[in-house]
């Protein structure tokens, strides 16, 4: 479960709010678009709610937790729960693609015998496995884009949060990776997707967060 709660967000304290007023409930295990044109502030939120930024005034609650209560030391560990997609894969390139998809195992410390059966699992779900010894340079954006979403749930996070994930792929590549998005979401995450992508909204229907100009115009 996310919750937003008057939230507001400026960026270096004295700038501009480019998140105003924000209140709102995903409830868990819902799969929901973020839309909104450039610079309405969809990254933005998508911060706030992977807890790479932390809001100006008001309350995030994930996965149940009121962050403004939060320990930090407790943070890392909700981190973990939290699956991120970016729109440029962020993969590493001098790792191959079963090394960048276990990476999350690892620096969690998981035993490697475990981590491995994990990885595979992982790889042939997303249609990967025969690209495991591959460097993501050898790969297409679409498959690159399918290892990031692997490494993002090798964890079996609770919340996964993509940035427009699809911004850099062809029609067929896009599907496919939403195809993996919404099944994350038949299998019990909460999912929230960010995109420009219209025609892929109309091909699958889901409840909008709509930004505007920092504010939340539409929740349907
Ligand atoms: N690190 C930052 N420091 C200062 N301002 C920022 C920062 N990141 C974003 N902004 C500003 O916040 C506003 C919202 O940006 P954001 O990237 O969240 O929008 P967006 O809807 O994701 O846009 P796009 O669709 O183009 O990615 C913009 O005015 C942007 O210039």
């Amino acid at each position: 479960m996310v919750r937003f709660g008057d939230v507001g967000l400026r960026y270096g304290g004295t700038g501009p709010e480019v998140l105003r007023d924000l209140d709102f409930l995903l409830e868990a295990g819902t799969f929901h678009w973020l839309l909104g044109p450039s610079g309405a502030g969809k990254s933005s939120l998508l911060r706030l709610m992977h807890l790479a930024a932390r809001p100006s005034r008001g309350e995030v609650e994930v996965l149940g937790i009121p962050l403004s209560r939060a320990r930090r030391g407790a943070l890392p560990a909700l981190r973990r729960r939290i699956g991120v997609v970016y729109q440029d894969f962020r993969l590493l390139p001098h790792l191959s693609v079963f090394d960048n998809v276990a990476l999350p195992l690892r620096v969690a410390g998981r035993a490697e015998a475990q981590s491995r059966a994990d990885v595979t699992e992982i790889l042939r779900w997303a249609g990967l496995h025969a690209k495991a010894d591959s460097a993501p340079a050898a790969l297409s954006g679409g498959e690159q884009q399918r290892v990031a979403i692997a490494r993002a749930v090798v964890m079996r996070p609770a919340l996964l949060v993509a940035d427009e994930p699809t911004g850099n792929l062809d029609v067929p590549q896009a599907r496919r990776v939403l195809s993996l998005l919404q099944e994350m979401h038949r299998m019990g995450t909460t999912v929230v997707v960010a995109t420009h992508a219209e025609g892929l909204v109309a091909e699958y229907p889901a409840p909008a967060l709509r930004l505007a100009e920092g504010r939340l115009v539409s929740h349907a």
